[in-house]
């Protein structure tokens, strides 16, 4: 199911917390939605899921749109919240009864859902507790679980991932990618590993408009205009570091922290600085020690962008 966001706009008081962003996500593609704090990534969650109503623009799912038909839309969506909110008093069993009721699943499936939300969320030994004795990485599998009740064919995750262990994140991580391979997903995150790890397609978003759109192979790329070399050199620091600095096709030079003798050298746009920085060791009589291509880090690309 294609989801197709059209000029989206969310204005709370005088901030525009949303701008007039659009874009489409095609089927069964999973969207890593990334922003810093309050770039405005669970407003626009909650338009497409239609808790929210949006200030203009619309969103339609195969053609349905959230301002026309959003009981309609309301079906073919499951939504994982930020903070995921539980009724934590009702065991695991009873809460997902519950979900599927209101989610209008038909009463006489609603014993096999669960059966198979359990098993494709990993909750078998934990099926009789109460959400409150659970641990946290459970109560996430338990969010998935209720978002999928009602086999949902597009999956929206509000920060699926926050405040879980480094095991528990890879089980949800998992968990996330096996339903991508049936599901349309959306999910955000502020955390770049996370988006890297899971989804096909980055959606970078930043004070309410989309900043960048692509896989990360093609962010990076994108980003990867500057030639960036890592040199070790043996010789006196600063002296090295003023001579790097005037080559004529270098932009800027940077000792490495913590390693001594090493130093980033960004080239200046469409420029190559290894032959000079080469020909520079031999007229010093420096020891040149290594220089090897420096990826662009997906870091770095979102901190360009974001800052
Ligand atoms: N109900 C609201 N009333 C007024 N302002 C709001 C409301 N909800 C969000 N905002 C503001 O809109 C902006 C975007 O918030 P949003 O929660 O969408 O960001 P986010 O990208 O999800 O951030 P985070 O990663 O911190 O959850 C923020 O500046 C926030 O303060």
């Amino acid at each position: 199911m294609s989801i197709v966001v059209e000029n989206l706009t969310k204005q709370y008081g005088v901030q525009k917390a949303v701008n007039d962003i659009s874009f489409e996500v095609k089927t069964g593609e999973v969207v890593g939605f990334l922003g810093p704090n309050g770039a405005g990534k669970s407003t626009t969650m909650k338009m497409i899921t239609c808790y929210m109503a949006p200030s203009a623009g619309d969103v339609r799912l195969d053609g349905v749109s959230v301002l026309e038909q959003p009981e309609e839309v309301k079906k073919k969506i499951g939504y994982l919240p930020e903070n995921n909110p539980l009724y934590t008093d009702m065991p695991i069993v009873e809460y997902l009864r519950f979900a599927a009721e209101i989610q209008g699943v038909e009463p006489s499936k609603i014993p096999t859902r669960i059966g198979e939300m359990i098993e494709m969320c990993g909750l078998d030994l934990e099926k009789h507790k109460k959400i409150n004795e659970l641990s946290k990485g459970y109560r996430q599998r338990v969010g998935i679980a209720q978002a999928m009740i009602h086999d949902p064919e597009v999956l929206i995750l509000d920060e699926p991932t926050t405040g879980l262990d480094p095991n528990q994140i890879i089980e949800i991580r998992k968990l996330i990618k096996k339903l991508g391979k049936e599901k349309t997903v959306i999910l955000s995150s502020h955390i770049l590993s996370e988006v890297e790890a899971t989804c096909d397609r980055i959606l970078i978003i930043n004070r309410g408009n989309i900043v960048a759109d692509g896989s990360s192979e093609n962010l990076r790329k994108q980003a990867q205009g500057q030639e960036l070399l890592t040199v070790s050199i043996e010789a006196e620091a600063k002296e090295v570091e003023a001579a790097l600095r005037d080559l004529a096709s270098v932009e800027k030079v940077a000792a490495v922290d913590g390693k001594e003798g090493f130093y980033q050298v960004q080239s200046k746009p469409e420029k190559a600085s290894r032959k000079a920085i080469f020909d520079l060791c031999v007229e010093k009589k420096w020891y040149l020690m290594e220089m090897t291509g420096t990826e662009t880090r997906l870091e770095d690309v979102f901190r360009d962008l974001t800052n």
